[in-house]
């Protein structure tokens, strides 16, 4: 990218003026007791409280269906909701939705780009439905398309182009009215981890400027590697937040992996080992394909112990490591489950479309 500022994010957030602007100050999301139920009786977001300040880069996780889109339309005066208070960029989604939509930028999560355009046409066209004036608009789309390094191929249409290249373009024309809150919905899922780490970097730059960003994710990794603080979403409720440290911090102490020759009911009868061990009075054991892994203050101290108790019971370790806790072990001391991140992102090289 160029050295120059391209000035994204820097305009300002809040109409001081703004009747709603009764939220805490410097609070680009302020949300009090969120409900959206649907039509059909759905309760999809329930009780949720939350305040995103200007500046962070801020994750919201969960499985699918957990309540992520649900809240981010809302968020973008998409949806109304049922009950609760919701202001963002200090104005009031029900009663000023148009200052808000005037001052966010939303990549959704299936692209919304023209394939029959070129990435140059793309830009310009946001330009015009954003109302950029004219006269900036040559101006915007070369730092923009340059920013998320698409310049070289400005002028390809851009059904040309592998998923990673969309989804660039996608999150540029997010950003032609430069908007301080960009809310991008699950942006790298079904991308190969190449073209995940490039949208990484755009995504830190733009934040690095000064725009506040709100990103759903069902990638642990995504959401360690780039966010300030975490909420976790669970059918509708959140039930975690903290910055990525705070969260594993409170998984406790550290986990003992322990791979198990695949012997029929090798792993259950290591749990069974594992949590009967008095060493490990407060640990979390867990099952995995491998084997099991034990969350424990003790884990490193007495992880020896249990590999011999393990062998006196005729199983046969092929490996071990103990290691400090990551998001996964969050997840699964929170939700009892592993994120189920989309499988199918390997396949979607960046090359391949
Ligand atoms: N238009 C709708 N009408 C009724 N129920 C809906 C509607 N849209 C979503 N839901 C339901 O609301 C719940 C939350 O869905 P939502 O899409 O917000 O979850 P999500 O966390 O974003 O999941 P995903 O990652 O799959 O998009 C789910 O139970 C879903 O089936």
């Amino acid at each position: 990218m160029s050295s120059q500022d391209p000035g994204v994010g820097v305009e300002p957030s809040r109409d001081e003026g703004s009747a709603a602007s009764d939220g805490p100050a410097n609070a680009a999301i302020d949300v009090d007791g969120l409900e959206l139920v649907y039509s059909d009786g759905t309760a999809a977001v329930q009780g949720v409280d939350m305040t995103v300040p200007e500046g962070e880069f801020f994750g919201f996780l969960g499985p699918n269906g957990a309540g992520k889109t649900t809240t981010i339309k809302v968020f973008a005066t998409l949806l109304s909701p049922t009950a609760g208070e919701v202001s963002v960029n200090g104005f009031d989604v029900r009663s000023e939705p148009r200052a808000i939509r005037e001052t966010i930028g939303y990549m959704a999560q299936e692209t919304s780009i023209d394939p029959e355009l070129t990435a140059e046409e793309n830009v310009r066209f946001a330009c015009e439905a954003y109302g950029v004036p004219s006269a900036e608009r040559d101006e915007r789309v070369t730092e923009l398309l340059d920013l998320v390094d698409l310049a070289d191929v400005a002028d390809k249409r851009s059904e040309e182009f592998s998923g990673g290249m969309k989804k660039r373009l996608d999150a540029a024309t997010a950003l032609v009215h430069r908007p301080p809150l960009v809310f991008l919905d699950e942006p790298t899922t079904g991308l190969d981890p190449k073209a995940r780490n490039r949208l990484w970097e755009y995504f830190r730059r733009i934040n690095d400027l000064g725009t506040t960003i709100f990103l759903t994710t069902q990638y642990l990794e995504e959401a360690d590697q780039l966010c300030d603080r975490l909420a976790v979403i669970l059918d509708g409720e959140i039930v975690a937040d903290g910055s990525p440290a705070d969260l594993k911090r409170e998984v406790g102490g550290e986990v003992l992996d322990v791979e198990l020759e695949a012997d029929g009911d090798a792993s259950s009868r290591a749990a069974t080992i594992a949590r009967e061990f008095e060493a490990f009075a407060d640990a979390s054991v867990t099952e995995t394909d491998e084997g099991i892994s034990v969350t424990a203050e003790t884990a490193r101290e007495h992880g020896t112990d249990l590999l011999v108790a393990l062998r006196d019971a005729d199983l046969t370790v092929t490996g071990f490591n103990i290691r400090a806790p990551t998001l996964d072990d969050v997840f699964l001391a929170i939700t009892g489950e592993e994120l189920d991140a989309d499988e199918s992102s390997e396949a979607d090289a960046e090359g391949s479309r």
